[in-house]
């Protein structure tokens, strides 16, 4: 086999076949491999004709037909499949070759591949990819980590496949090893957040006000001409006007109510845990999903039939017009809370793997390609520019502003609901967020009053320096320094 293919790509299932000839239409000249050669053969027959391909059916052939040094972009099944294919590829390239993992990989994964990886001379490269199949054949958003030199490599590659937003290129260099896949793990989890909070928005207009799915994916469309406007409600219009081919009723009713994951969104609120950053949307976020897919605990829960309101708001015309305003201005809040406590993930996960990552720089690349693509993450880049969001997004004057109007609405749709029986986990818990934040004083200390009275965990005072622990077992209970 010649070498002839600049770039190769491992794995042609959805992702793997469109960034293949996504590459392809920007003039590289792309080997391909897949485990099955069917895959392999379907997109020549296919697609072929649509640029340079270069097909090969054994590892050692499609190796044989870059030209040194190689750049393989992996894009199998996550996980074991993932680690088979880089050794397999890892034993036959050579020492300054690029491996490119793709896929959606645990950050640690990457960590590790990518140390064992250089330890054999050779480039590895975690990189987050969005956009779904549609993405990686038009223009997906990439989060390449790795090294510099592999980046240097990489740019006009990737620069040229990626989406553009207002004419730059959607993909930048994270920061070394892991970072990528850090930063896209993220991104999924403020995807989860973002679509719980249309699920709940459309809960509530559905059940709460009784309007019909065709209406409320009028709101949406009304909605996307807003400081909403993104992917995800462009999408859900596209979602509630779709009818059911068999029964005629609304596609959303006929679609079992479970909702399922593949565990980047766990990912990022296990992450946030160990790096002790309340992402309390996404986590909701995530147990909603949990809890839509817990059959035998929900029908238990219908069958014992439990007391409570029903959902139904009974509201006037007039009331309901102005409550959908309320959801739209509750929506952008809870919006903004999510995408706060995913940045402020990320700036705690590279002060603890010490990566350099420009969160202006994220926000642009989230504006093209991506699935959480937005209008308002150009505000979200200038907001970490100017500086103004060092510690918090929603200490940016222009967020600060933003959840300030929205405050009164995100009141009433997080009370009404719960009045009325209608689930808001992500509405509710991030309006409690916000609240945390605000109060000068949390009802920590009395946290800190028990700790110290079952553990002798200790306390701090307000008044002096020092640490504190009550003999509480005492006559008298002194206080003495611990
Ligand atoms: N689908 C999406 O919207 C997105 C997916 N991703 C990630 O991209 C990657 C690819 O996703 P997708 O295209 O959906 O495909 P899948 O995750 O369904 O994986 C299928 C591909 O993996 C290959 N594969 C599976 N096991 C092995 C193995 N042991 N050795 C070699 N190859 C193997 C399959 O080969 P074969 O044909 O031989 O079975 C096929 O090419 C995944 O990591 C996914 O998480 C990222 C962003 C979006
Ligand atoms: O990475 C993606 C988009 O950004 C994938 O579509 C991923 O599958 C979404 O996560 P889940 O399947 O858990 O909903």
């Amino acid at each position: 086999m010649t070498a002839q293919a600049n770039v190769g790509v491992v794995g042609l299932a959805a992702m793997g076949a469109s960034l293949a000839r996504n590459l392809a239409h920007h003039g590289n000249t792309v080997a391909i491999y897949n485990r099955t050669p069917k895959r392999t053969d379907t997109l020549m027959e296919q697609h072929g004709d649509e640029g340079a391909f270069v097909p090969s059916y054994t590892l050692q052939d499609f190796v044989d037909s870059l030209i040194p040094p190689r750049t393989a972009i992996i894009m199998v099944k996550a996980g074991e499949p993932t680690d088979e294919m880089i050794n397999a590829l890892a034993d036959l390239m050579q020492p300054g070759d690029i491996i490119v993992d793709a896929g959606n990989a645990y950050f640690p994964d990457t960590m590790r591949r990518e140390k064992e990886i250089r330890a054999r001379g050779l480039h590895f490269v975690g990189c987050g990819v969005s956009g779904g199949e549609e993405g990686a054949l038009k223009g997906p958003s990439m989060m390449p980590g790795g090294t510099e030199e592999s980046w240097q490599t990489l740019k006009p590659i990737l620069e040229s496949i990626a989406a553009k937003a207002e004419g730059e290129p959607c993909v930048t260099h994270i920061g070394a090893n892991g970072a990528g896949h850090f930063v896209k793990m993220v991104h999924n989890g403020i995807e989860y957040s973002d679509m719980q909070l249309i699920a709940e928005s459309y809960d509530l207009m559905r059940r709460g006000l009784g309007m019909s799915a065709n209406e409320i994916g009028d709101v949406f469309e009304q909605w996307n001409k807003s400081e909403l406007e993104s992917y995800l409600i462009e999408i859900t219009a596209d979602v509630l006007h779709e009818q059911d081919k068999t029964t005629g009723k609304p596609l959303v009713d006929i679609i079992l109510d479970h909702a399922g994951m593949k565990g980047t969104g766990t990912w990022t609120v296990q992450t946030a845990l160990s790096l002790g950053v309340p992402v309390t949307g996404i986590a909701e976020a995530v147990f909603a999903r949990g809890l839509s897919s817990q059959t035998a605990l929900r029908q238990g829960a219908q069958a014992i039939d439990f007391a409570g309101p029903d959902g139904s708001l009974q509201l006037s015309e007039q009331e309901r017009e102005s409550f959908i305003e309320d959801i739209r201005h509750a929506l952008y809040a809870s919006k903004i809370v999510a995408y706060a406590q995913g940045f402020n993930e990320i700036t705690t996960a590279a002060q603890e793997y010490d990566w350099k990552i420009d969160l202006a720089a994220v926000a642009r690349i989230w504006r093209g390609g991506c699935i959480i693509r937005a209008k308002f993450l150009n505000r979200i880049a200038e907001a970490f520019e100017s500086g103004q969001a060092e510690t918090s997004l929603l200490f940016a004057p222009y967020f600060k502003e933003a959840i300030e109007q929205a405050q009164a609405s995100w009141r009433r749709v997080v009370a009404r609901a719960a009045q009325y029986g209608i689930p808001t986990p992500v509405f509710a818990s991030s309006l409690s967020y916000f609240d945390g934040l605000r109060a000068d004083r949390l009802p920590a200390a009395l946290i800190q009053g028990q700790r110290d009275y079952f553990g002798a965990h200790t306390y701090q005072r307000v008044d002096k320096e020092g640490t504190f622990h009550t003999l509480w077992a005492e006559e008298g209970r002194p206080e003495i320094n611990a």
